[in-house]
């Protein structure tokens, strides 16, 4: 019961037991007036649990979305726009606190051919356990995204040059290690990483965009290894 059907119910109980009104020919319509205003109140009441229902499915809903929006349907990883978004964090992170930020551009070699010989459906195959593959090389809070078509980007707080390219090398190891099964055929697969580490001023697109540049490079000098950008390089070489 509400504060004001306890209040009309208090006040009819009171004129109930006032000799006054007791037998007053009112009371009686009073009496029902009171029943359907408590009735109406049940029903305000389920309405609004209904809404409190739908309300809290429509968060569900958008969360879900959200979600979607954020993840990359294929392989799961987060998309493009997650890791933009997160680039940016850990880019200003690294510059507040003066900490290494590595980002490494990886993309599968000759994928084009992979698709022409065995399929396109075979191509998803092969992304997606590329996918689980770079992923299950990661440390716990590296991350990596689909960047694009057959390109992928990880991200990888507080690694120095020298454990950048470590990392990286782990990583292009475990694609292409062992074959991937497109059905019952081994299929060879391999991958090309650019390597960029944070420089102190640098914006996230700055970052992304030298470890295309170390990529192209690696795909120069003949794809299936790592490369550290030019600028970077001079670090590593000095030990850092
Ligand atoms: N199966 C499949 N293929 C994709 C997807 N996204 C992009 N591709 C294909 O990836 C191929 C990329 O080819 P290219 O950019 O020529 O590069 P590449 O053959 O990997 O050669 P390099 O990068 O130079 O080693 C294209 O044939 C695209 O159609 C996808 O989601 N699924």
């Amino acid at each position: 019961m509400t504060k004001e059907s306890e209040e009309i119910a208090k006040r009819l109980a009171a004129l109930e037991r006032d000799p006054a009104y007791r037998d007053h020919p009112l009371m009686a319509e009073l009496n029902r007036l009171a029943e359907r205003f408590y009735k109406v109140e049940r029903q305000l009441r389920k309405v609004s649990r209904i809404g409190d229902l739908l309300q809290a499915l429509l968060r569900e809903d958008n969360e879900a979305f959200e979600q979607a929006a954020l993840t990359d349907p294929l392989t799961g990883l987060p998309n493009r726009r997650a890791m933009q978004e997160q680039l940016e964090l850990e880019a200003a992170r690294a510059e507040r606190e003066g900490t290494w930020l590595v980002v490494g551009m990886g993309d599968v070699d000759h994928f084009k051919a992979v698709n022409d010989s065995h399929g396109h459906e075979t191509g998803d195959t092969v992304l997606q356990e590329v996918a689980n593959r770079l992923e299950g090389g990661l440390r716990e809070y590296d991350q990596c995204a689909r960047w694009g078509g057959e390109e992928f980007l990880v991200l990888c707080p507080g690694l120095s040059a020298a454990q950048a390219v470590r990392t990286m090398e782990r990583i292009r190891e475990a694609v292409t290690g062992e074959p991937v099964m497109g059905g019952t055929t081994p299929i060879r697969v391999s991958i090309s990483f650019g390597v960029a580490v944070y420089q102190p001023g640098e914006q996230a697109d700055d970052l992304t965009s030298r470890a295309d540049v170390a990529l192209y490079e690696a795909k120069r000098q003949g794809r299936n290894r790592s490369v550290l950008a030019g600028e970077d390089a001079r670090h590593f070489s000095r030990g850092d």
